[in-house]
């Protein structure tokens, strides 16, 4: 006869995570006490606002095979794999990198909402602004001051709308052209990143600076990076720039956790009609031609712009708006896209030293 521990692993082994689109036996998430009372559903990204739902389906589908058993569901997010060269950083578990081929196609803003969005989920999260053509984190997030140091070489990052925010923003003029060359300013960021004191964030997301040159190139060389995120609009040329980024980060074996399509549509507000004003379906043959998955497509739509130009991006401002929504959809699946990804062996590895006896 099967036993109730055994006869719950096999349900929960065909209910499947809607964010992971894997079920809980194989993303190894389910717990289950031995006498079958007790089932743990343990998650690895942040699901404040999910984790009702995903106890009534997992509730739902024990009934439906006529068990029972007190379910909890709660998030552990741990560190994943960076780049096979680097290692994590000790105080940040996982960097997200939003990145896009070319400038102005929202990627700031994307980078902004996502990491309110992660934080509302209940994760621990910081914004490094590494866009050195146009740092806008500081402006978006209504991050004033500059950062402080307590012993003159580590910044303590300024805190706003819960997040722990740096920028390179903070250390450059902006009134002056960015002439630096790539090392230099992959060198910069570097130490933007490590010498900033993050206090044990669940995600770092980086604004990365728009692009697919060498600086770009350098800089997913050497910031480990657990995943990127690909910000683009429905023209073709922008198109055409996020499949170099795509590229990019592939060839240095950065996870691609999905592509975002920015300013899709243009739904007009006096007669809600939709107008597809730069093309139509480019992400999604994109996803296809690349296996990349579409984490979402936002309208262009003037409360984006109002909301993040002031200060308080339209996650914080208005969560419930439509866009505030698929900014919350983009980072859940981002979260859980990472949560996917190899995890980071490194501090169970012992480390290896060569003794001339
Ligand atoms: N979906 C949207 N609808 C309307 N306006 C938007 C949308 N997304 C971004 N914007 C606005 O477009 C402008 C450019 O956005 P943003 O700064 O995020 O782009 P970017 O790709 O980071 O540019 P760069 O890399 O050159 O700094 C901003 O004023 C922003 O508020």
């Amino acid at each position: 006869m099967v036993n109730k521990k055994e006869a719950i692993l096999k349900v929960l082994g065909e209910v499947v995570d809607p964010w992971m689109k894997t079920d809980y036996l194989t993303a190894r998430m389910a717990k289950v006490s031995e006498d079958g009372e007790s089932v743990t559903i343990e998650l690895g990204y942040p699901a404040k606002s999910v984790k009702e739902d995903i106890q009534n389906q997992v509730v739902k589908a024990l009934e439906a095979a006529g068990l029972q058993a007190k379910v909890e569901v709660e998030q552990k997010i741990i560190a994943h794999a960076v780049q096979r060269t680097l290692k994590v950083l000790p105080n940040v578990k996982n960097i997200i990198a939003v990145s896009s081929g070319k400038g102005g196609v929202g990627k700031s803003t994307v980078a902004a909402n996502v990491a309110l969005a992660l934080a509302a989920e209940g994760a621990k999260v910081g914004v490094l602004d590494a866009d050195i053509y146009g740092p806008s984190q500081p402006m978006m997030l209504g991050a004033l001051g500059r950062p402080m140091t307590n012993d003159g070489q580590n910044m303590n990052p300024i805190e706003s709308l819960g997040l722990e925010i740096n920028s390179i923003g903070f250390l450059i003029d902006p009134d002056e052209p960015m002439i630096w060359r790539g090392p230099l300013v992959a060198q910069a960021l570097t130490q933007l990143l490590t010498l900033t004191n993050w206090h044990d964030l669940d995600y770092l997301v980086i604004d990365m600076p728009p692009g697919t040159g060498d600086i770009q190139l350098t800089l997913s060389q050497t910031v480990p990076v657990t995943g990127a995120i690909v910000v683009t609009t429905p023209q073709d040329i922008a198109l055409l720039d996020a499949k170099k980024g795509l590229r990019m980060f592939q060839k240095v074996n950065v996870p691609i956790l999905g592509l975002v399509e920015n300013m899709s549509v243009f739904v007009c507000p006096q007669c809600g009609h939709v107008e597809h004003i730069f093309g139509e379906g480019g992400a999604k043959r994109m996803s296809e031609t690349y296996h990349v998955d579409v984490l979402g497509q936002l309208p262009l739509d003037a409360g984006i712009r109002k909301e993040a130009d002031s200060g308080a991006p339209t996650v914080v401002s208005s969560p419930d708006s439509l866009a505030g929504k698929i900014y919350r959809e983009i980072a859940l699946k981002a979260a859980a896209a990472i949560a996917k990804t190899a995890k980071d062996m490194s501090l169970k590895m012992p480390s290896v030293r060569v003794e001339n006896n």
